[in-house]
């Protein structure tokens, strides 16, 4: 019961026994409301029978001050059990979600936009998190103490009760009925909010791209066409929502017209009391309130089955697993008859084999597309291969947990990713118990020092969103910094000096070969002058290894590395005309 609940409303164990508990209190404080109407009920017996009697007057107190202490404990303990719950369960929920996220394949990430994600964890969370505070635990509780009280008005008058009752097996079937539908106009009016806030998104990231092509009305244009369709998928939503709540609404109102009618009828034939026609007044005057005001939110209920689904889609996704134990020896890395597609159909790696040896540089080269970054992340087990084997130091890295393996790495990306944070806290990142001293000497090292002096804080200086106030060069060289600081033994550089001008790329260049000693190192390269000096050149191609060697040998082969070397010299002379 427990597990079901947590995979049908994305809970955890104790949130899942907490949402139990709340659904209890929500009932038992529906039930409590009815304790004034019984003391109502004695009051009015005794008045019909005589008058209060003086001794009695102090049962009614005593029964009044009862029934306050027990409504103010039963609303207490319904607060706790629902709202509190729910907020220490929204605080796990992302938590959960987040560690999730961290465990998730690469590949998860290059199937669903970031948009989306985020949505999932803030919006989603936020949605469901008033859900469970307000929507469902009243609603359930709703239908389980009006079937309890439901069954203890047969134990009074059987005629009676089916008089105010029969309208609810018709309100429940017109929800019930309904909600498949309800569940379909709500999926397309959430898909309709997300293509739009894809869109708002892409729009505000590329912002740049179309104003340089003139392009922003008609992308606006497009992006009006889909703020009008939340619009109608909104207004057809509620609409339909409304149809059904206000139709079932109705024929809960009905229950007590016909309470009252067949009631007179039962009196005027002498065949009811007076007393028990008073109390079924008076119950079902509150019996229905808890379902008409739950109704109120049944949409709100039946929209968490979309949060949930989009939340589970998270949660139950396969993790990177492995052994947190290193028995590697030595570190060199070796691709075996590896093939690898991103989308489960085209390989985009066909079978590649090569070793890239400790203490040897491997640059890994080839036309547009041949698969050289692809190679660099599977060696840090980015993706998980279909076929084949990568190891490291002879260790299978797919049976080595994903944070111990990276422990391993020291990655320069050639799209660099900072923090909106100080300097000196983005090349902190490459080892975060480094010390001030640690950082400055990895930040000397990548050549910082000469655009951090101009900075007005220095390394304490905030560098914007993603290093938005740094050019291009310069975050390649906080990047390049992180990896000197986290001096791992293996190093992948992807185009590392790519954005840098030709005086620092020597700097660096010079630097970078004082890091690499000893180390394995995977250098992606598309100027050639970059791989001149490393002892083996892989030229990918197409997804299959093309050739391997050192220059020398490859040069004599005639092939591909010569060709793009003549391209590259060429391009040398290139000029505008
Ligand atoms: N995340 C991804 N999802 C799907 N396909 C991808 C993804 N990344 C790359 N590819 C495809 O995989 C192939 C190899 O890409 P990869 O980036 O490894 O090539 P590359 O040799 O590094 O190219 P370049 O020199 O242009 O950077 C390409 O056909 C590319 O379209």
């Amino acid at each position: 019961m427990i597990k079901k609940l947590q995979h049908k409303f994305a809970l955890s164990e104790r949130g899942a026994k907490d949402l139990i508990q709340g659904i209890i209190a929500c009932a038992v404080q529906n039930i409590s409301f009815m304790f004034p109407v019984g003391l109502l009920y004695f009051f009015v017996n005794d008045l019909l029978n005589g008058g209060i009697k003086p001794e009695k007057i102090w049962f009614y107190i005593v029964g009044c001050i009862i029934a306050l202490a027990l409504i103010f404990a039963v609303t207490y303990w319904q607060y706790n059990s629902t709202f509190l719950a729910t907020y220490v369960e929204t605080g796990t929920r992302r938590i959960t979600l987040a560690e999730k996220l961290r465990k998730i394949p690469l590949s998860f990430f290059g199937k669903k936009d970031l948009a989306d994600l985020t949505s999932t964890i803030m919006a989603d969370c936020t949605y469901l998190e008033t859900a469970f505070s307000h929507f469902i635990p009243p609603f359930i509780g709703a239908m389980i103490s009006t079937v309890v009280i439901a069954i203890s008005l047969f134990f009074f008058d059987w005629r009676m009760a089916i008089a105010s009752l029969w309208v609810l097996p018709v309100a429940f079937a017109i929800i019930g009925l309904s909600s498949k539908v309800q569940k379909s106009l709500n999926r397309k009016s959430m898909d309709a909010k997300m293509v739009c806030a894809d869109g708002i998104q892409e729009c505000i990231e590329t912002i740049q791209d179309l104003k340089a092509n003139n392009a922003e009305q008609s992308y606006m244009a497009g992006l009006d066409t889909k703020i009008d369709n939340v619009e109608k998928r909104s207004i057809i939503n509620e609409f339909g929502t409304s149809t059904f709540v206000v139709s079932a609404g109705l024929v809960l109102k009905l229950g007590i017209a016909t309470t009252a009618l067949v009631g007179s009828i039962l009196l005027v034939n002498g065949q009811l009391d007076v007393l028990t026609f008073f109390m079924f007044l008076l119950v079902v005057s509150r019996l229905y309130d808890p379902m008409q005001s739950a109704l109120q939110n049944l949409a709100a209920i039946i929209s968490t089955n979309t949060n949930v689904a989009r939340m589970n889609e998270i949660l139950d996704h396969d993790v990177q697993t492995g052994n947190t134990r290193l028995t590697n020896k030595g570190y060199d890395v070796k691709f075996k008859n590896v093939e690898f597609s991103y989308n489960n159909k085209d390989n985009v790696l066909k079978d590649v084999s090569f070793t890239a040896k400790q203490g040897e540089v491997t640059a890994l080269i080839g036309p547009s597309g041949g698969g050289k970054t692809t190679v660099s992340r599977l060696a840090a087990r980015f993706w998980d291969i279909n076929k084949g084997k990568i190891t490291v130091g002879g260790m299978d890295i797919s049976k080595i947990e994903p944070e111990t393996l990276l422990s391993l790495y020291s990655i320069v990306f050639q799209d660099v990713t900072l923090f909106n944070n100080t300097i000196m806290e983005n090349i902190r990142l490459g080892k975060k118990d480094a010390t001030d001293e640690e950082v400055l000497l990895a930040a000397k090292l990548a050549n910082c020092d000469e655009f951090v002096s101009k900075l007005p804080n220095g390394y304490n200086t905030d560098i914007g969103e993603n290093g938005c106030q740094l050019s291009g060069g310069e975050r390649q060289r906080v990047s390049i910094a992180r990896a000197f600081l986290k001096d791992a033994p293996i190093i992948l550089l992807d185009e590392a000096t790519a954005s840098l001008d030709v005086e620092n790329e020597t700097l660096i260049q010079t630097a970078l070969s004082k890091l690499i000693k000893n180390k394995t190192v995977i250098v992606i390269a598309h100027r050639m002058r970059t791989v001149a000096g490393a002892d083996k050149i892989v030229v990918l191609s197409d997804g299959v290894v093309a050739e391997e060697g050192t220059a020398e040998s490859l040069k004599k082969l005639n092939g591909i590395f010569v060709h793009m070397m003549n391209l590259q010299s060429e391009s040398s002379n290139w000029k505008l005309n």
